[in-house]
């Protein structure tokens, strides 16, 4: 029997020690401390930079199963109110990766007692906000010798209520890539605009611009997301901008359409810098392979879902969301599903408060369904 309200207290814990990619550390020692306590017969750990892997033998095994659960936080300033805010000045799980790993290690609690015929490998694994460890994972020795057959992974969906589960066969979330240029020109006297080259104008121009890309340069029957999330530049009211720095995230349907989307990038950029005589690094940062859902195995766990009593299932639309879980279903058959936890606040905000009952409808689900597919 997996206690939920124990459950409940772990999830409040690790929501009060968000931390960042691949800077993990408390949050790798209280689920491997959580791990320890568990019965060890059938358990081999393994950690992997702040990740950890957690195989649980089976009796006869010829396949292992995966289940991933992200387990970084965000850089956003806390704003639930929660008594269990985070402690962590600046950070926060606000993306849902501590209901992620808390129905990992429900899961977990549940296996190492209750072990099948096949393998199940817990991947708990660092940075999917960036600068993305699913890929450097993937290509692991820690990873690769006890590499799943079938992985699985989930996301919170603050948009659908407690109990519902969407998602579908094929695309389910985009391509992605990071977006950060540095602007640099002359700065000067704010009296003087003539003998300067203001990098604020210049940043503003670019931003500008960039809007024609999705409206002028896409299919309108395809889909394509330019977000400039961040702008910094210049020190102070009367002093023109020597540099400005423009952060964003590009997001499209097909990796034709991404390749299509930088190309005008570049070209835009390149007019910028011409047209204010400046200086422009470019980096794309992390990039996200699409999330494509292998058709055969969604499909029999939809069927499988909808069977179970608390769920009702919903056939989606694709998200313009990225996953670096996409990389682990280039490679291995499986799937990802939105899991409804109704929260008035979306992803990414300070005010995401995704309701707790719907831990107890993921672990039930999973462990309903790793159970059948372990002892099939
Ligand atoms: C589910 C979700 O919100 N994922 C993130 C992934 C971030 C990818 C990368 N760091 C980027 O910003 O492009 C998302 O923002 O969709």
């Amino acid at each position: 029997m997996i206690d939920f309200s124990e459950l409940v207290t772990v999830r409040r814990h690790l929501h009060q020690i968000p931390e960042l990619g691949f800077e993990e550390f408390k949050t790798q020692q209280f689920l491997l401390d959580y791990i320890s306590k568990l019965p060890q017969e059938h358990l081999a750990i393994k950690t992997w930079k702040t990740g950890i892997l957690v195989k649980v033998n089976g009796s006869d095994p010829e396949k292992t199963f995966g289940y991933r659960a992200d387990i970084d936080g965000l850089p956003i300033e806390e704003e639930t109110g929660y008594e269990f805010s985070s402690n962590h000045k600046g950070k926060m799980h606000a993306c849902g990766h501590d209901f992620h790993m808390t129905i990992a290690l429900g899961l977990v609690t549940h296996f190492s007692k209750n072990p099948g015929k096949e393998n199940v490998l817990f991947i708990f694994q660092p940075a999917e906000e960036g600068p993305g460890g699913a890929l450097p994972m993937l290509e692991s020795e820690e990873f690769n010798e006890w590499r799943p057959d079938v992985i699985v992974g989930l996301h919170i969906a603050p948009e659908y209520p407690v109990g519902t589960i969407a998602t579908k066969e094929g695309l389910l979330f985009a391509n992605t890539s990071e977006l950060f240029i540095d602007l640099k020109g002359r700065g000067g006297h704010a009296a003087y605009p003539h003998q300067a080259n203001d990098m604020v104008v210049a940043a503003s121009h670019f931003v500008t611009q960039l809007q024609s890309i999705v409206s002028r340069n896409v299919d309108p029957l395809d889909s394509a997301v330019i977000t400039v999330g961040k702008i910094e530049g210049g020190t102070k009211q009367n002093i023109i901008a020597e540099t400005a720095r423009i952060e964003g995230t590009i997001r499209t349907l097909s990796s034709v359409s991404m390749n299509k989307v930088k190309k005008r990038l570049e070209a835009i950029l390149d007019g910028v810098k011409t047209g204010f005589e400046c200086e422009a690094a470019l980096d794309y940062g992390a990039n996200y392979y699409q999330v494509f859902n292998d058709s055969a195995l969604t499909k029999e766990f939809m069927e499988f879902a909808e069977m179970q009593p608390e769920v009702s299932i919903v056939n989606c639309k694709e998200a313009m969301t990225g996953e670096d879980f996409g990389y682990f279903l280039k490679e291995i058959p499986g799937f990802m599903f939105w899991l409804g936890v109704h929260s008035k606040s979306g992803l990414h905000s300070s005010r995401l408060m995704p309701d707790e009952n719907a831990l107890q409808t993921a672990v039930n689900l999973l462990k309903n369904y790793f159970t059948w597919k372990i002892n099939e």
